[in-house]
């Protein structure tokens, strides 16, 4: 937002969290005018627009658009939405960017439920294009064309999608860590060749084996497991990501999962193979 030429105040309760926040900003910039993919003179202009504050009554006071992406859980997210609506614009938006709780229910926290949407981005937020726009029950027309006029001027390309669980992008790749899986599991080809042939066959920038191990199987597993109880049977985890977080491979993160990792590279040819049934 800051360097999209809007005033942004970066608000958490923990300053470490804030100051690591700013830094690594601060660094993407940094990084940005060496590799000659921002000029200097934006760079310091986008740091000049981003401030930081531990106080978000301070912060989101006259507020036009509040985005929040503080921890995942629903009780948090309504706290600090219903602090924000007390303070801001009278036709303020407030956004979240929830990978998977409902909006409607955060939204039902705040006195105007059909101001507030959902505002999904994609890691690392500074080079990923997408921003899944997410439709509360209440969400009006008005905050749709508003959140896409942001998704513009930042950059982005946005797309829109009625809530429902695991949104477009979190479903799909669900889908699709899970059917790897079952093919490891069965013995269809290697790991290496499954991740091989989505890299090369489709032009994924990473096979799906690589992505679940970067992601972390647990995180899987949890979203797998939510997806199963509310969308069905297509989406019952695989016994092999079971039997994985059950022995603490969960990939980068651990040092092993689908694949071994030495330095935070993996480990040629260290891939499972064969049948695991
Ligand atoms: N990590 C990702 O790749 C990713 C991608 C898309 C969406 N998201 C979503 O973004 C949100 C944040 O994810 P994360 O991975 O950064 O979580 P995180 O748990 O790593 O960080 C959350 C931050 O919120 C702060 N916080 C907690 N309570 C607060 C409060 N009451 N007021 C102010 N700050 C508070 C914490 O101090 C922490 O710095 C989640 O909703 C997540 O689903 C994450």
């Amino acid at each position: 937002f800051a360097s999209s030429g809007f005033p942004t105040v970066i608000v958490d309760t923990n300053p470490e969290s804030l100051k690591q926040a700013y830094n690594s900003i601060e660094k993407i910039l940094g990084d940005g005018v060496r590799l000659g993919k921002v000029s200097e003179d934006s760079a310091r202009s986008s740091l000049e627009r981003l401030t930081v504050s531990e106080d978000l009554s301070v912060a989101a006071s006259g507020a036009n658009l509040v985005l929040e992406t503080v921890s995942e859980q629903l009780a948090v997210k309504k706290a600090v939405v219903t602090q924000a609506a007390a303070v801001m614009a009278e036709n303020g938006i407030i956004a979240s960017n929830t990978s998977a709780l409902s909006v409607t229910e955060i939204a039902a926290s705040v006195p105007s439920p059909e101001r507030f949407i959902g505002m999904h981005f994609f890691n690392p937020v500074h080079k990923m294009k997408l921003v899944e726009i997410v439709l509360g029950l209440a969400t009006n027309d008005e905050t749709v064309a508003i959140t896409r006029d942001y998704c513009e001027a930042l950059g982005k390309t946005s797309i829109v999608v009625n809530e429902s669980p695991g949104l477009t992008t979190s479903r799909m790749s669900a889908l699709l860590g899970n059917e790897a899986m079952y093919m490891l599991q069965e013995g269809t080809a290697t790991a290496e060749d499954i991740d091989t042939a989505l890299r090369m066959g489709f032009n994924h920038p990473m096979g799906p084996l690589e992505l679940g191990d970067l992601t972390g199987w647990d995180t899987r597993l949890s979203v797998l497991r939510y997806l199963h109880s509310t969308l069905g049977e297509k989406f019952r985890p695989c016994p092999l990501i079971i039997k994985m977080v059950a022995a603490g491979r969960l990939g980068r993160k651990t040092g092993h999962g689908v694949y071994r990792y030495e330095d935070g590279k993996a480990v040629p040819g260290s891939g499972l193979k064969g049948s695991y049934l």
